[in-house]
Formats: structure tokens, sequence, C-alpha cells
């Protein structure tokens, strides 16, 4: 229906209540990201490599359970972040089933000693849900850049109201505003610095109808070469959430050990990451017999939210 009335009526968005309701009520969890932030920045410059790649995984990872927070998944109920997204992770390690962090870190480092003056670092993000997650997103992206582990950051988003919470520009541009007018110091700060990247230009926002069409990402060069050609010109490009998942891997019921490269079916403009907690039936990747040992005891795994991945393809 939303495509069919595409542009939409006076930017109607029936789902955007819920995604502003989400922001507010994660609003303790978001002061609480911000302020590590800030206080990370004060002393960014400092930090040596071993301490950049251990605050990177840490933001991958409020990035990856931040993916939890959808209000598809909640079927619109409370999905907000309640508790400082920082102070569990530890005890969510187990919880992620592929975990390629270091692939993901040493392809940025090396990018980055590659780099010259004439080829910036590129990081992509094909985002999903607004609210929560968005924020866990750009906190993220800042970082990149304030480590000069990227030059750029191109955002991904919905070009109509898509999957209940996914970003539209419309939720991008105000979740942006809200932090940038909030009552809190370090909220606000990384706001006014968001809006600054937007308006310096090394933080880019996109949509294409692509997204939101019933297409398996392998089809993307066929349907839709002019997105392909401009991922292709990233380092990396980090698929957020559950169906984008799917799409990458065509939704097919998998057997758990296949390759991520093959369940890709030749879909690789760049170098890829997928940050996905579990919400559907498909998954590959695993271990011999791990998804088998998980079902024996959670027969809801695949559904449940609770366990995520990592998982990373370079191959071109
Ligand atoms: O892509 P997201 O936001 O992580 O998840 C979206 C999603 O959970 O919504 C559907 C349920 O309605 C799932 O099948 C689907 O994968």
């Amino acid at each position: 229906l939303q495509r069919r009335i595409h542009p939409p009526i006076d930017n109607f968005d029936v789902f955007k209540e819920g995604k502003a309701q989400n922001f507010f009520e994660s609003q303790e969890a978001v002061i609480a990201l911000c302020t590590y932030f800030q206080e990370l920045l004060k002393n960014i410059k400092d930090l040596d490599e071993k301490q950049l790649q251990e605050e990177l995984f840490k933001l991958l990872q409020v990035s990856l359970w931040g993916n939890k927070c959808d209000l598809s998944f909640s079927a619109g109920e409370d999905s907000s972040q309640k508790s400082s997204p920082l102070q569990s992770l530890e005890s969510l390690i187990p919880y992620i089933l592929v975990n390629d962090t270091e692939k993901l870190w040493s392809l940025l480092v090396n990018a980055k000693k590659r780099n010259t003056e004439k080829s910036n670092v590129r990081f992509d993000i094909i985002l999903d849900n607004a609210g929560f997650e968005l924020v866990s997103d750009l906190v993220l992206a800042d970082f990149l850049l304030s480590s000069k582990l990227a030059d750029e950051v191109h955002f991904h988003g919905k070009s109509i109201p898509w999957y209940v919470s996914d970003t539209t520009k419309h939720d991008f541009n105000w979740t942006v505003k809200q932090l940038q007018s909030a009552n809190h110091m370090w909220m606000s700060r990384c706001g006014i610095n968001w809006e600054g990247n937007l308006k310096k230009g090394v933080w880019v926002y996109h949509d294409h109808m692509f997204w939101t069409l019933p297409h398996d990402f392998s089809s993307m060069a066929e349907v839709a070469p002019d997105l392909y050609a401009d991922l292709q010109k990233s380092n990396l490009l980090l698929f957020k959430g559950d169906l984008n998942y799917r799409k990458l891997t065509g939704d097919r019921k998998w057997e758990y050990t296949v390759p991520f490269h093959q369940a890709l079916n030749k879909f690789h403009p760049a170098p890829l990451c997928s940050l996905r907690t579990l919400k559907s039936d498909t998954v590959v990747g695993l271990k011999p017999g791990q998804g088998e040992q998980i079902q024996a005891s959670e027969p809801e795994w695949m559904v449940s939210g609770k366990y995520g991945v990592v998982q990373f393809d370079a191959a071109l």
C-alpha cells in the first residue's frame, strides 16, 4: 500500500508515532551511550591501536543488540532499550553465534593504511530500525570518523515507511534534531556534531526504492544497477537487521553450516558485514552441530532475538 501511494501524502507515516515513542522510551539508554561516547572522544587521539579496537568492538556490539529494538518484532508493543546498552555487553558475548569483528577490524585498519589523499575510506550502513537502534548506528558512524578509521559514512534508509520501524529520511533527520535540541549536554553535543557531519558532507544519507522492493540482494546488480555501482565505491558495507539478512541470503532454509559467501549468491559489491539479531528461521555459517545444540534446549532460538551474528564476507 505504501508503495502505491508513493510519494506519501503529506509525508504521512502510519508508524511515525511508534518510532518516536521508541526513541523517547529509550531516553536513558541514549543518554548513557552519548555520555560514554563523548567521554571517549575526549582522549580518542591518545588511544593506541589495541584500545581503538576494543572501543570499536564495544560500539559494534551496541549496534548489534540495538537491533532487538524493533516494533515489527514486538507487534507494536514497547521495544525500547531500557538499560544502559554498555553494561551487559560482556554477558551477551556467548550469544553472538558468528563473531567476525576481528576481520572487520583488519579490513578497516588495512584500508586506512592504504589510504592516500585521493582515496577516502568509505563506510556504508544499510540502516534498519529508527529509535534506539538508529542512535546506536549513528554513534558507531561517529566513532569511525572520529577515530579516523573512515573518512566518510554513507547511510541507506527507506524511501517509504516500511517494516514498521524502519528508518526513513524523515526519521533520520528527526533523530539528529532531537539529539541536537536535547536538554542533556552530551546528547546535544552528539546531535550538533552529527548535523555538522551532514553539512560537511562526510555523512551522506541515501534512499533507493530497491530497498523496499521484494528482491533478494543477489538481483540488485540487474534490478538496480545504479545502486549496485554506488555500493561498489564502499570499503565496507554494514547491513543492519534481520530483514536485510534474509535478503542477503535469499531467505532460504539453508543448512546452518552453509558458508555465508555461498548464501550471498554472488552479491559482492564490496566487502560486507551483517549485524543482525535472529528473528527469522534463516541462518548460515555456523559450526557443525552449533545450531542443533541450541535447538535442543531452545526451540525458539532462531526467532527470539536473543542470538546475534556479526558475519563478514570479503570476497569480491
Ligand atoms: O529487519 P529487522 O527489523 O531486524 O526485523 C524485521 C522482522 O523481524 O520483522 C518480521 C516480523 O514481522 C521478521 O520476519 C523480520 O525479519
